[in-house]
């Protein structure tokens, strides 16, 4: 779950959000504040002696006060920059630490969601979120606090200090903060808007080139090269036009800022200087309050970029909002019923009713598997195999029915252990970057090398098992690898997680005969005894089965049973 509460206030959401992770590092938080309210502090001074140092030591006529002076300019030049080293390096490691905390969550939420939100959700909206949208928010929740602290440190600072050398001008000046106030709220549409259009383009750019990459052979088959080529520069061009509006819309709102700074020292030469030349004011006072001016306008500039960041992280946090709406399907039960051991690998469906809309996928499917049983599921493409699959390892649950487990329905198994006793090798396994090993070790962490090298052997893969194969790279790309041998790595995964229940979803349609006949000759020989669940649009080659189940028109029908190898029925 991200902590997303939908009745506060946007920027309250941010803050709560972040506020845990900013907690766990209080010591952090206080030395940066700390510390940048001393650089702030640091670059305040300057302006205040510059007054002495004119009146007193130049016009005044003292050496010795304008020597002193410089040392102490020198002083504040050294250990402002020292300060200010120390506090945005002790800041980038607290920004770090609540970044990836945010990620951590919005990762952690994105692993429960159901196979359908990945279905229908482009990867690159996806990433988008998990990385521009999180990074903006983040700035958002850490700076907005920090830079008000020390925003209103330094004004205070500011204001004292300028107050003690002229009122009237220090008026003058901050005369013109509501004007840069209505200033900020004139802009806000605009800034708002521009960031949404930066954040679609930046998705649909990231979509095309997750999707382009992971399809790139088939591009290359295609000689869609220079195809994709025009896709990308389309792509560029919306992407420019929404830069574009979002650099227009920080440079008007932040141009504005600036304008109306700039007028606070003309305002300063004007009133100032006509006084100085009046003998009304010391020359010093107005040198040092054309500073001020600038300087007062820094905490203002940071205050007006917190509100410029915050209409770009309202725009990212609702995105993330959307995202923490998507709802996990399935969820491990809080008290689980635990499964009698040894599992024993019994099967039941129950008038099983399951859609992914308003069309039932199955509709009072029924079916009793005894423990040990090998069934093969046979059905029209289409029929709902993979989705009866599915909801055997509750990626969903049905609308109504029951599904059991060794006589538990599944929904109060825990999930975890629903999902170590009923595993599935489909048709196009996953292969995780890295080794053979660290393929095996990732359903199987626990397993030590002969444990490895065994079920490498049991798969049919002795050559890779013997010939230090465990080392071999495999790779993300499916290249790597043949077919065969992928579908092999799978399976010795599957006897490395020794489930109850093995599905092999479609595994071997595609292979060689021969070949397909070897897989499941591996798989009859080490899950002997166990259910076996095939699912096969070609009976030939998966070997003798207990049962034949056809899946048709949502339920599941019975047909001849058989142990021989012989194509009853072919379904393609
Ligand atoms: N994520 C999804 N969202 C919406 N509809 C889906 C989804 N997955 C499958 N379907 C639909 O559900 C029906 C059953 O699909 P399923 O993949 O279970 O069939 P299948 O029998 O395994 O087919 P095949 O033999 O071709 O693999 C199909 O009409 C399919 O379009």
């Amino acid at each position: 779950m991200i902590p997303l509460n939908g009745n506060r206030s946007l920027p309250r959401q941010a803050l709560a959000w972040a506020f845990p992770l900013v907690r766990d590092r209080a010591r952090t938080v206080a030395g940066v504040v700390v510390l940048s309210c001393i650089g702030s502090a640091a670059a305040l001074l300057p302006p205040y002696l510059t007054q002495r140092l004119v009146d007193e030591g130049i016009v005044g006529g003292k050496v010795g006060l304008v020597l002193w002076l410089c040392a102490a300019f020198l002083v504040l030049m050294v250990g402002g920059v020292l300060v200010e080293t120390l506090s945005r390096l002790t800041y980038l490691k607290l920004s770090a630490h609540v970044l990836f905390g945010l990620r951590e969550q919005v990762w952690r939420h994105l692993q429960t969601l159901a196979p359908t939100y990945y279905a229908r959700t482009r990867g690159g909206e996806i990433l988008s979120r998990l990385d521009g949208d999180v990074a903006e928010v983040q700035r958002f929740a850490l700076d907005a606090p920090m830079a008000l602290l020390n925003g209103a440190f330094s004004l205070t600072v500011a204001l004292v200090l300028m107050l003690s050398l002229s009122p009237l001008l220090t008026a003058l000046v901050f005369a013109l903060v509501p004007l840069q106030v209505a200033a900020l709220m004139f802009t806000r549409p605009w800034l708002e808007k521009s960031a949404q259009a930066m954040r679609k383009e930046s998705a649909a750019m990231s979509s095309f080139f997750v999707e382009s990459l992971r399809a790139m052979k088939f591009i290359q088959a295609s000689n869609a090269a220079r195809r994709q080529e025009a896709g990308l520069r389309a792509h560029h061009g919306d992407y420019f036009a929404a830069l574009r509006r979002s650099q227009l819309a920080s440079l008007g709102a932040g141009g504005l800022q600036r304008l109306l700074s700039g007028l606070g020292v003309l305002l300063v030469f004007a009133v100032g200087g006509s006084m100085a030349a009046a003998g009304e004011l010391s020359v010093g006072v107005v040198v040092a309050f054309i500073a001020y001016t600038t300087r007062a306008a820094g905490p203002l500039q940071t205050l007006a970029g917190v509100f410029m960041g915050w209409q770009r992280a309202k725009v990212s946090l609702q995105r993330i909002r959307e995202l923490a709406a998507e709802q996990p399907t399935v969820q491990s039960p809080t008290h689980p019923v635990p499964l009698a051991q040894p599992v024993r690998g019994e099967l039941r469906l129950d008038a099983v009713r399951f859609g992914y809309g308003a069309e039932a996928v199955l509709d009072g499917a029924t079916l009793d598997v005894p423990a040990g049983t090998k069934l093969a599921l046979v059905g029209a493409s289409g029929a709902g195999k993979s989705t009866l699959i599915d909801l055997l390892q509750r990626h969903y649950d049905p609308q109504a029915g029951r599904l059991l487990l060794d006589g538990v329905r599944l929904d109060l198994l825990d999930l975890a252990e629903l999902r170590r006793q009923v595993v599935v090798v489909d048709q196009e396994p996953v292969l995780t970057p890295g080794s053979v090993r660290d393929n095996l070790r990732f359903v199987a962490p626990d397993a030590d090398e002969p444990m490895l090298l065994r079920a490498l052997d049991l798969a049919g893969l002795a050559k890779l098992a013997h010939a230090g194969g465990l080392d071999r790279p495999v790779g993300a790309s499916a290249a790597a690898l043949s077919r065969g041998e992928r579908l092999r790595i799978a399976l010795a995964r599957a006897i490395l997680q020794d489930p109850a229940v093995l599905i092999l979803d479609e595994t071997t349609s595609g292979l060689d005969l021969p070949v397909a006949q070897a897989i499941i000759g591996a798989v009859d020989h080490v899950f002997a005894g166990r259910t076996r669940i095939v699912i096969t649009h070609n009976l030939a080659s998966v070997g003798a089965v207990d049962r034949i189940v056809e899946l048709r028109d949502g339920r599941l029908v019975e047909h001849v049973p058989t142990r021989s190898a012989a194509p009853l029925l072919r379904i393609v």
